[in-house]
């Protein structure tokens, strides 16, 4: 099987940990979860309902993408990538990267955010996510697909497209 990375993406909320967890159990590769690797000042930031900045975000992005790297067989991240100056960081770390966009209204997103407990990211927060996401739709290489279908029609069709992108179907 040819190399895989596949980076799981999107605002808070629409299912990046969910989706992503299936698709690396099903696809037999490694999941690398991006919120578990911003700086603790990062994260500070954001329980204290403040948005991260472009210079925030560009360590962490770095590092994501040297994650990624060090994984040659493939690896699927979660990683929101909001822009595409941050996408096209990933991008540059390995050839080949896909994204899937699980896309999500604010109204559902607000509603599964604020619903999830013992998590660090505030619901005072949704609306700045929408407010940085440029939507990759017309970027090469990404599958958008709709977040309020179920996890496993999710994995599924994420699995599929990335097998016959990779021409391992
Ligand atoms: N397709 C879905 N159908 C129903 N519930 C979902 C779906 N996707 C995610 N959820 C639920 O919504 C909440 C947010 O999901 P999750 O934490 O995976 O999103 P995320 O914010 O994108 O990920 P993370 O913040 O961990 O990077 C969770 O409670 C999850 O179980
Ligand atoms: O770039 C960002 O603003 C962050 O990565 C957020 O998207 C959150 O960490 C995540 O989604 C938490 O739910």
């Amino acid at each position: 099987m040819s190399a895989m990375h596949v980076v799981v993406m999107g605002v808070a909320g629409c299912g990046k940990s969910a989706v992503g967890r299936r698709m690396a159990a099903q696809l037999g590769l490694p999941l690398i979860e991006g919120d578990d690797f911003h700086p603790p000042r990062n994260i500070h930031k954001m329980e204290q309902g403040v948005p991260l900045t472009d210079r925030d975000r560009a360590g962490w992005l770095q590092a994501l993408g040297a994650k990624l790297a060090q994984h040659p067989a493939g690896a699927v991240l979660t990683c929101s990538a909001l822009k595409r100056a941050y996408r096209d960081t990933l991008r540059a770390a390995v050839p080949e990267l896909r994204f899937v966009h699980l896309a999500i209204t604010p109204a559902e997103s607000l509603r599964r955010v604020a619903g999830r407990d013992g998590h660090f990211y505030p619901p005072s927060l949704v609306a700045s996510q929408f407010e940085a996401l440029q939507d990759p739709a017309e970027e090469p290489g990404v599958l958008a697909l709709d977040a309020t279908a179920s996890l496993e029609e999710l994995a599924l069709k994420a699995v599929q497209w990335l097998k016959a992108e990779f021409n391992n179907a």
